[in-house]
């Protein structure tokens, strides 16, 4: 099994890759919303329904998703994003004006239901590894209709609203994919569905030094599938 890690060593390895290492955010970010789309497209190819709608958060979570909706309108999908608290700065309005380019649309609060019904799957890109229980009253809607959706789930680097250490507490949002970013954090142990990890960034040097594992991606492959 690939080691886990906890939410304080993720925030590390973020700050050092973007530090000594000399990534940028934007690289990261692309890299990692890459892998959201690759691994959906193993799990849910276009042909079994094209319609995907992208919850996108806050924080970097959400910029994952927002790239992850750009990747998956290339790959032959009909992204549809919900943003329930846009971000401002160059880099979030940048990644909105390549999804107005590719003419990907956004869903309002009041259709946010409707876009539920009609999608074929959804993407959690709302928090990642700097959430904190519990979800603020202004997520709830967006959560509860997550939680209680029959369709099928691709969780981006954390199930949203989960502990990031120890797993769903109270949580009724059990996704059917799990995305992990660089490496899996510690509540990917509570996870029951397909579980891929993304973010080929990493030298297997850097990974030693943080105790971590890289996982043994093949060829040009983005993404590797944990399998039980
Ligand atoms: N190291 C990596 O592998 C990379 C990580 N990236 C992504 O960056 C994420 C971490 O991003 P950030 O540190 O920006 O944080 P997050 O995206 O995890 O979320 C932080 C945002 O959520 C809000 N928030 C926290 N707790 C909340 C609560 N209880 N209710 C409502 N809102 C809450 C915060 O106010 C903040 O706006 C990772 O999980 C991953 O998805 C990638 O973008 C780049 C590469
Ligand atoms: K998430």
């Amino acid at each position: 099994m690939i080691k886990r890690i906890s939410a304080q060593q993720a925030a590390r390895i973020d700050k050092e890759l973007m530090g000594t290492c000399g990534f940028s955010i934007d690289q990261l970010m692309e890299l990692a919303g890459q892998a959201v789309a690759h691994a959906l497209y193993r799990v849910h190819p276009p042909s079994k329904g094209s319609k995907v709608l992208v919850l996108v958060g806050p924080g970097n979570n959400g910029g994952d998703g927002l790239v992850a909706s750009r990747h998956l309108s290339l790959m032959g999908y009909e992204p549809k994003v919900y943003c329930p608290k846009p971000t401002s700065g160059a880099l979030f309005d940048g990644l909105r004006t390549q999804l107005e380019v590719f003419r990907v649309p956004y869903v309002d609060t009041k259709d946010l239901p409707s876009a539920f019904s009609t999608a074929d799957i959804i993407v959690d890109a709302l928090f990642g590894f700097s959430f904190k229980p519990p979800v603020r009253e202004s997520f709830v809607p967006v959560m509860d209709l997550l939680s209680s959706t029959s369709k099928p789930t691709v969780a981006v680097d954390i199930p949203s609203s989960w502990d990031v250490d120890n797993g769903p507490g109270d949580s009724k949002f059990n996704p059917s994919v799990l995305v992990s970013l660089t490496a899996p954090k510690k509540c990917a142990d509570s996870f029951k569905g397909r579980h891929f990890i993304g973010g080929r960034f990493i030298t297997p040097a850097f990974a030693q030094k943080y105790d971590f594992d890289v996982p043994p991606y093949e060829g040009t492959q983005q993404v590797f599938e944990e399998l039980n």
